[in-house]
């Protein structure tokens, strides 16, 4: 911070008065570290000192606008069983701070820092520290990422006063004239920090604050794979973070963090660096695709996805077959479902198995004996279209992948593996993934909701052979959505029942409870000729930065209509495809695929109406999953929601291309 040469002086020289009255046995290593640690806290925080002499505690805690850190002073870190003893006692000791909501603060939010005495040096396994030398102390006070208000900072320091048992706490404070003068108490830099944690407020304070229902899931012993479920916003992502950091500290090896979402794995790296910057090297966050093309890569045997060619593929086959398929269901996109998510999602290599009863879960449709005798000519031709032209599809893959694990399993296996979203991942996806996580304690966290399915599943987690029994937990205080914003929501929540991911009942989002109050939510109906003024009045008269605002759709055409139109009002825009969670002041657009796992201060939604002339079982699984995609993008919102009907659709000759 910027103090004065004298000001230095002066805060030194009290640092090392206080140090000597309170901490008298201090080694002369300590002593210098504390005292510089102390003369940086001068501003918005606070310092607890160990009274007692070294043991196998932390020399220290900080707290601050960063968070909760633990401090060591020492050449390296603490060899085990100490390093646990150590990381046990810090987490334990905060475990029992509580904010004013109730919210309990997490151990696995303490961060770790160890700082080294003299020049920088190598460590060449830090453990769960991060890693600073004497004269980078400073380096620990720099507002990168703050989330605790001064006030928030004020009630944590008073409880941690009480509860940390053998330790000191310890301000200095700067001369009144110079506490006065511009930039001694950063007076600046204090108001910009406290406007980012506003801005923020009460949303991040996940990275320090955890619900104790959701603590308990971060800390609990599994003996095999868990499973978290739970309506949007519950915080399962949060936890499933908490978790992978809880898990790091306590093994070895690499972690894997992986979804069927494309968009997804940037912006949750993005937040474990957060939470945990220590872990940034030993996690990996990736789509599962990109997982199976690096690991067949590196197996020798790279297969890449030809998407037009597979679409010509399939193009074919159903020129072939639609005169029997047509009467059945007419709509293409159905039956390329039926391929995708049922016979190859599922993995069935013979009519027999297809023809099995209950196989077509969550499809509405039913087939006869015949029928399937139909569908199944029509994938027998599909995979001819591919074998001649060489290609493979995104399930090829799959399969490809899961057989070279299944013949020689990974080297390195992962310590700990959480699959994020996993409603979406076909069953075929799943087995890999058991195959690539393994079913040992602790090692494989599945996270997802049957209610925000945006493509049809119909899986049961035992069906791939994942046993949870017994480790199923359920969260449901939505903390993302305010009131407002979550009770339109719930009109979209139309279902008897949720599908807990095992075959077992769930918690629908209209049981959910609210944790945050106010919000709005708006809906507009209007023609399409209409829209563009609307939308970009809309836009205009957003609260919330343009930044943290979303456009949503349903369809990628819908994404063409819009994105004219915010071409032509010169809204700044970035695409969901390329969003990786780092702030701008773009407005982020893209389609509910897309947008999935993600939340933004402000949600805009636009509604064209679905292609016409649907009827029948199809139509009615049609509705139920554009419901469901429905829910999930009104579930981005946190505090505002702008819902946009458009009632009819004009002349678009060009737009839609
Ligand atoms: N303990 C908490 N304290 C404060 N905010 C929280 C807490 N838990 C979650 N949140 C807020 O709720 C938002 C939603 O959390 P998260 O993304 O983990 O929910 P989710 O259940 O995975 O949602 P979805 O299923 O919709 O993807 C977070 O971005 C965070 O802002």
């Amino acid at each position: 911070m910027g103090l004065t040469k004298h000001a230095r002086r002066v805060l030194q020289q009290q640092a090392s008065a206080l140090l000597a009255e309170h901490v008298p046995r201090l080694g002369a290593d300590r002593r210098r570290i504390l005292t510089a640690l102390l003369v940086e806290t001068a501003g918005n925080w606070r310092l607890f000192v160990r009274a007692d002499p070294p043991d196998a505690r932390a020399d220290a805690f900080l707290l601050g606008p960063e968070g909760l850190f633990a401090v060591t002073v020492a050449a390296g870190p603490p060899e085990r069983p100490g390093l646990h003893a150590l990381v046990r006692h810090a987490e334990e000791s905060c475990a029992g701070i509580r904010d004013g909501r109730g919210r309990e603060l997490t151990g696995s939010a303490v961060h770790f820092v160890l700082i080294t005495p003299g020049p920088p040096v190598a460590l060449p396994d830090p453990g769960p520290f991060r890693v600073l030398a004497e004269p980078e102390v400073a380096k620990l006070f720099k507002r990168t990422a703050p989330h605790l208000t001064r006030r928030q900072i004020d009630a944590i320091g008073e409880q941690a006063a009480r509860i940390l048992d053998g330790y000191v706490p310890l301000r200095v404070r700067p001369p009144a004239h110079e506490a006065s003068a511009a930039g001694f108490l950063d007076a600046g830099r204090l108001v910009e920090a406290e406007v980012a944690a506003a801005q923020l407020r009460p949303f991040d304070s996940w990275l320090t604050f955890l619900h104790p229902h959701q603590r308990a899931i971060v800390t609990r012993d599994y003996r095999g794979p868990a499973r978290i479920s739970g309506p949007a916003g519950t915080g399962k992502t949060v936890v499933a973070l908490h978790r992978l950091r809880h898990v790091a500290r306590r093994s070895a090896g690499p972690l894997l963090f992986t979804t069927f979402v494309r968009t997804l794995p940037p912006v949750h790296e993005a937040a474990f660096r957060r939470l945990a910057p220590e872990f940034g090297g030993r996690a990996e966050f990736v789509h599962l695709h990109a997982w199976v093309r690096r690991f067949l890569t590196g197996r020798g045997r790279p297969v890449e996805v030809d998407a037009r060619g597979v679409r010509t593929a399939f193009g074919r086959a159903w020129s072939r077959h639609r005169a029997v398929l047509e009467p059945i269901e007419r709509h293409d996109e159905y039956w390329r479902t039926e391929l995708d998510r049922v016979i190859k999602g599922r993995g069935f290599t013979t009519l027999e198995e297809y023809r099995r009863p209950a196989v077509r879960r969550g499809r509405e449709l039913r087939l006869g004996f015949e029928q399937k005798a139909a569908v199944w000519q029509f994938y027998e031709t599909y995979q001819e279209m591919l074998a001649e032209r060489g290609l493979h599809d995104y399930n090829d893959v799959i399969d490809i992948a899961l057989a070279e694990l299944r013949r020689q399993p990974l080297e390195t296996r992962y310590a700990a593996v959480v699959v994020d979203e996993v409603q979406d991942i076909t069953l075929n996806g799943l087995r890999l993934i058991k195959e690539l996580a393994g079913t040992g304690p602790n090692q494989l966290l599945l996270v997802g909701d049957g209610q925000q399915q945006v493509y049809p599943g119909g899986w049961r987690l035992s069906d791939a052979g994942i046993p949870v029994l017994g480790r199923g937990e359920v969260l449901r205080v939505n903390y993302r959505n305010r009131t407002e914003v979550l009770a339109f929501a719930q009109q979209f929540d139309a279902v008897n029942e949720v599908d807990d991911l095992d075959g077992a009942s769930g918690v629908a989002l209209k049981n959910a409870e609210a944790g945050n109050t106010g919000g709005a939510a708006v809906s507009w109906r209007g023609t399409e000729a209409d829209l563009a003024a609307e939308l970009t009045r809309r836009i205009a008269g957003l609260t919330a930065p343009l930044g943290q605002t979303a456009l949503i759709l349903f369809q990628r055409q819908d994404l063409v209509r819009c994105r004219r139109i915010l071409r032509e009002a010169g809204i700044p825009v970035l695409s969901l495809d390329d969003y990786s969670g780092a702030p701008d002041d773009h407005l982020k657009v893209g389609t509910v695929h897309r947008a999935k796992g993600l939340d933004f201060q402000a949600v805009l939604v636009v509604e064209f109406p679905a292609g016409a002339g649907e009827g029948g079982a199809a139509a009615d699984e049609a509705a139920e999953l554009r419901d469901r995609q429905r829910l999930v993008a009104a579930t981005r919102a946190r505090d505002f929601l702008w819902w946009g009907v458009v009632e009819d659709v004009a002349d678009t000759d060009g737009a839609a291309g």
